[in-house]
């Protein structure tokens, strides 16, 4: 191999990440830019190409992050190698629009021409701005006839700073400003640095179990080369393996000779054993290592819990290697083996928030073939026992008696909701139903302002954003970060069902919502449990105190009964998927107890009055 030419070729390489709020229209722009490369053939072109996972084309959301290679022939002349690496946009899953861009020297920012810079296009850029990459303004949608891309431009520097003289102005959709953009890619963004003499420095951004050729790691590659036949180690788990492939994803994976410094690709090295391969991990040559790893990955703490069994107690093994194959290229997903009277093995299962639960659950039962029940998300409570003892609870039914609890401290957020005026009394309204503590309030620009408040997460995590959107005609957008614990009077509520206390429906509220809480939920189980040939007295209770009953009455041989009566709402996806599926029941005791029963506790007022 000719170092020269690759020195001269590693200038023609641009490694660079999409950066946007939610539809903005990231993926729409990627899949224009791979077909204006000529990346995809035509008839090849399935719309969104990047988003691979079926379950993200079905939703129109991106989820996973993914990388490319384009051939891009210049305006100069030159041939230039794209590596483009897609990235979410909900707010969810910002932990993994801070791994793709660790991967890039430049991200293009995509600001909707007509809705204008939002929390997310904020959160977003910071995160590409503190990585030091070249900012590539784009105002997309102009085709809109909302869209006013001269007031987005001067959004933009006025709230971002950054300059806009030369922003793009695009519609992705109808194919204009492509071409601009790839030449400012071109002029703007560095070519990778990166010492092709060194030994071997490679950042694990991503990586994936296939069947047949093991672990496939995304690497970005920093200094040196690496090719098949070479030694490799990881060099964080100290594990060594002999490299089988190296290449690329243009989309499809295609094989190379080598990968160098700069380069974005894949390496195979028939790595079976998946706990060994972290992303964020480092990858150097065994036999002339680098001294250093790269910096890697700030580890992300689950802020959302909930507990996973399979219908079938006999699959509990498959779950648990479905669960270490998710685990692999979804860092942030956490679970460990818990036992429940009512539901028998699985696992309590820690993720980032509702929308990376769903899609966890989702993949479980489309990709391994798993039949699932999914208890009710939970916050972890810190709770200080007068025995003197700290305690972490991720599970309601874990919270001791109210009688060795000294105090209770649950998860606050600072929410910024960015919203135009006349819709601020509206959030606000919103917020302190939910507990919420105001801060501050600041103005965006003439019509827009930030209201700033401190919340319970477990009073946002179930339906906040989607209430949000609702109070406000969908203008607002939210972006929050999880800040500290505070004490807060609350008291754990047991589910009784024919006497008999179902620890798996157990819930945490705060004490002056528990009344109401649990008459709504009494209310609703009598609703979603069918009847039965007896009958079936539904209780919560405080301790050993009841705070509300109803019965479900025995069925008689007269009464053509409609078995799932339902309150079901337009917006509770995770109840509305379980009435898609088969009706999924756990004997608990003589009562048969549906799905949806668990999920039950996730509704509030809020959702009835959206929906009835
Ligand atoms: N009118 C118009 N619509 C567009 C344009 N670009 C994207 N859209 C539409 O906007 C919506 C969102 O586009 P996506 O590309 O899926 O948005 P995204 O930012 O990738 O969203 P996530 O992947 O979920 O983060 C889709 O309905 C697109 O068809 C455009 O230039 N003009």
């Amino acid at each position: 191999m000719d170092i020269d030419k690759m020195k001269e070729h590693q200038k023609y390489i641009r490694n660079f990440s999409i950066v946007a709020h939610i539809d903005h229209g990231k993926s729409t722009l990627a899949d224009r830019i791979l077909e204006m490369t000529d990346t995809v053939a035509k008839r090849d072109m399935k719309n969104q190409l990047l988003d691979n996972m079926d379950l993200e084309r079905e939703r129109g959301i991106t989820i996973k992050l993914n990388a490319v290679e384009l051939k891009y022939h210049a305006k100069d002349g030159h041939d230039y190698e794209f590596h483009l690496i897609d990235t979410p946009g909900h707010v969810d899953f910002s932990y993994e629009v801070s791994r793709s861009l660790a991967a890039c020297e430049g991200a293009i920012l995509v600001v909707d021409a007509a809705q204008g810079v939002e929390a997310q296009t904020l959160a977003n850029v910071y995160l590409a701005i503190d990585d030091d990459l070249e900012i590539v303004p784009v105002v997309n949608k102009i085709d809109l006839p909302s869209a006013d891309p001269d007031r987005v431009k001067k959004e933009i520097e006025d709230i971002i700073g950054l300059d806009t003289s030369d922003a793009v102005l695009a519609s992705a959709k109808k194919g204009i400003g492509i071409e601009e953009l790839l030449e400012q890619i071109v002029q703007k963004v560095p070519a990778p640095q990166g010492d092709l003499d060194s030994p071997l420095k490679a950042l694990v951004f991503d990586s994936v179990y296939d069947d047949y050729r093991g672990v496939v790691l995304s690497v970005r590659l920093y200094d040196g080369l690496v090719k098949p036949g070479d030694k490799i180690r990881l060099m964080n788990s100290g594990s060594e393996y002999e490299v089988n492939e190296v290449g690329v994803n243009s989309p499809h994976p295609v094989q190379r000779d080598y990968l160098m410094a700069g380069d974005v690709g894949y390496i195979t090295a028939s790595i079976k054993d998946i706990t060994q391969t972290r992303v964020g991990d480092t990858v150097t040559n065994a036999d002339n290592p680098a001294d250093k790893a790269l910096p890697g990955y700030r580890e992300m703490e689950p802020m959302v819990y909930s507990g996973l069994y399979p219908t079938d107690n006999a699959k509990f093994g498959d779950l648990r290697e479905a669960l270490e194959k998710l685990k692999l290229n979804d860092a942030a997903l956490e679970f460990e083996p818990e036992s429940s009277q009512a539901l028998g093995f699985g696992f309590r299962c820690g993720f980032l928030g509702l929308l990376h639960m769903d899609v966890v659950q989702e993949r479980l039962e489309r990709e391994f073939n798993l039949n699932l029940i999914t208890t009710a998300p939970s916050v972890t409570y810190h709770v200080n026992t007068t025995g003197g003892e700290n305690k972490l609870v991720e599970n309601p039914s874990e919270m001791p008696d109210a009688s060795e609890i000294k105090q209770v401290l649950e998860p606050y957020v600072k929410a910024t909701v960015m919203v135009p005026n006349d819709y601020v009394g509206a959030v606000m309204e919103l917020c302190q139903h939910r507990r919420g503590q105001f801060e501050t309030m600041e103005y965006v620009d003439d019509y827009r302002v930030n209201v700033i408040y401190h919340i319970p997460l477990s009073e946002i995590i179930f339906d906040f954003f989607d209430n949000l959107k609702s109070a406000t005609r969908g203008y607002a957008s939210l972006d929050y970060e999880v800040e500290d614990y505070k004490q807060s009077d609350l008291v754990k509520i047991d589910i009784l069902l024919n006497g008999e206390k179902v620890d798996a429906l157990s819930f945490i509220s705060h004490r002056s919502f528990a009344a109401s809480r649990s008459r709504d939920i009494v209310g609703k189980l009598k609703n979603i449990i069918p009847r039965q040939n007896f009958e079936i007295p539904v209780q919560a209770a405080v301790g050993a105190k009841i705070i509300a009953r109803t019965n479900i009455k025995a069925y008689r041989k007269d009464v053509t009964a409609k078995l799932y009566g339902g309150d079901r709402t337009r917006r509770m996806k995770l109840l509305e998927k379980q009435k898609a599926g088969k009706k999924r029941m756990k004997a608990v005791g003589k009562v048969d107890i549906p799905q949806e029963a668990f999920m039950a506790v996730l509704q509030t007022d809020e959702d009835e009055k959206g929906s009835n």
